[in-house]
């Protein structure tokens, strides 16, 4: 059963809006009402069907709530608190969505009355598109979604809030606000902070026409410094003693880097590049701990339109479920190569028959192959 029959989401952007598409893509039958300070997004939201009622005024919005979830740039989280703060039901359950927890958790123990409940969020999953307009209900599949309870919150507002988590299909995961904000500082804020400074780094040099030469590498290392200067602006301020702790470790490891290649330092250089490799590749598309294994298939493929709309029917005829997709960037002559994920070794297992028999021979289960970049 849902835990909640009327929600209410502050903000109705890409998080927001993505929780009330995952919501309804789940069967969630209640009422999903935003409220956002921008008429335009309260309208493409109505008109995509992501909200039932759409409100302005936050006094009225959360009238009859029984969960509110904020999901604005967290700078605004303070002065939302207090004007919701006289008008929320006896027994609503507060939450949000705000990448910075410690201070996210002063705010509303300050600014939200004491006999509220309030539950902290932060979904790990996100773009560096934001809006209304790039909201999608698979966001958060499969992806971590921190809880951060204080000493106030009732075991059954925690429960509440992980069966609300897995039903959006994340995987929830409780943590104290200060470890939060030491997690994401080092795999979220200072990754930002160096994507950032990387495509500065264009400009710094003057050397702004470089940028139509920009392959595979500049992209992906700079993808996330697309994302909302204001909202990541917050961010930093937000979390700042962690911030700057991350910017102290990285400007040694840049000095220790730096001595090593003056002083022709080979096997220093070599061994930081192997650990970051190890580091990188020991990333789970498993998620081992929180998220159940995923069985892989590797396909070689021939690099052509239509190819993976072949290969994803074959599996789906068979009614087999692909849990995750990925190109594996790797194109050297004519073949790609594709990993999927399924469930189970008992999918893998026929999914594997289904392709080599169907059309696609060069299909192994991972491990068969070490690594297609190195075959
Ligand atoms: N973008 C990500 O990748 C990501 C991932 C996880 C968590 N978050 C967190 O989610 C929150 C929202 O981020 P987003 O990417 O959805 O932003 P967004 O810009 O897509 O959406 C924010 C929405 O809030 C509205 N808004 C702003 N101030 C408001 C106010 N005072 N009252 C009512 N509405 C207001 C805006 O009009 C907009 O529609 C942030 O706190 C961010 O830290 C973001
Ligand atoms: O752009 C993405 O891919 C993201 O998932 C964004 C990302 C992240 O760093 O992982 C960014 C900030 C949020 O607080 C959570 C997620």
């Amino acid at each position: 059963m849902h835990p909640f029959n009327n929600i209410v989401i502050i903000g109705v952007g890409l998080i927001g809006g993505s929780i009330a598409l995952s919501l309804k893509k789940a069967g969630y039958r209640g009422k999903i009402i935003g409220c956002d300070l921008s008429q335009e997004a309260l309208e493409e939201a109505k008109a995509l069907g992501v909200i039932d009622m759409g409100y302005s005024s936050l006094k009225d919005a959360v009238q009859g709530a029984d969960l509110v979830i904020v999901a604005t740039p967290v700078g605004y989280y303070s002065g939302i608190f207090k004007e919701i703060a006289p008008f929320l039901p006896k027994n609503v359950i507060v939450t949000d969505v705000g990448s910075v927890k410690g201070y996210v958790e002063k705010a509303a123990s300050k600014d939200l009355p004491q006999d509220i409940q309030f539950i902290g969020g932060h979904p790990m999953a996100g773009s560096e598109k934001g809006g209304i307009k790039a909201a999608t209900p698979f966001l958060y599949e499969n992806a971590y979604y921190f809880l951060t309870p204080n000493s106030n919150t009732k075991e059954d507002t925690i429960n509440k809030l992980k069966t609300f988590v897995e039903i959006l299909g994340a995987y929830p995961v409780i943590v104290e606000p200060q470890q939060h904000d030491k997690i994401v500082a080092l795999i979220s804020h200072i990754p930002h902070l160096a994507a950032v400074l990387l495509a500065n780094m264009l400009d710094r040099q003057n050397s702004i026409s470089y940028i139509p030469f920009v392959g595979g590498g500049f992209r992906d290392t700079t993808r996330i410094a697309a994302g909302n200067p204001h909202m990541w602006k917050d961010i930093f301020f937000l979390n700042q003693t962690e911030v700057l702790e991350g910017i102290e470790a990285l400007e040694d490891m840049l000095e220790e880097f730096k001595h090593l290649l003056k002083t022709q330092g080979y096997k220093g250089v070599l061994e930081t590049l192997e650990k970051a490799k190890l580091i990188r590749d020991s990333i789970p598309h498993t998620y081992r701990d929180y998220i159940p294994p995923l069985y892989d298939l590797i396909i070689d493929v021939e690099d052509r339109p239509g190819i993976l709309g072949e290969l994803t029917q074959i599996i789906g005829n068979h009614k087999i479920n692909i849990k995750e997709i990925e190109i594996l960037h790797e194109r050297q002559g004519e073949k790609g190569a594709v990993r999927i994920g399924l469930a189970s070794k008992e999918e893998q297992e026929k999914a594997f028959y289904i392709l080599r028999e169907g059309g696609f021979p060069l299909t192994y289960r991972k491990g068969e192959i070490e690594d297609v970049g190195n075959k």
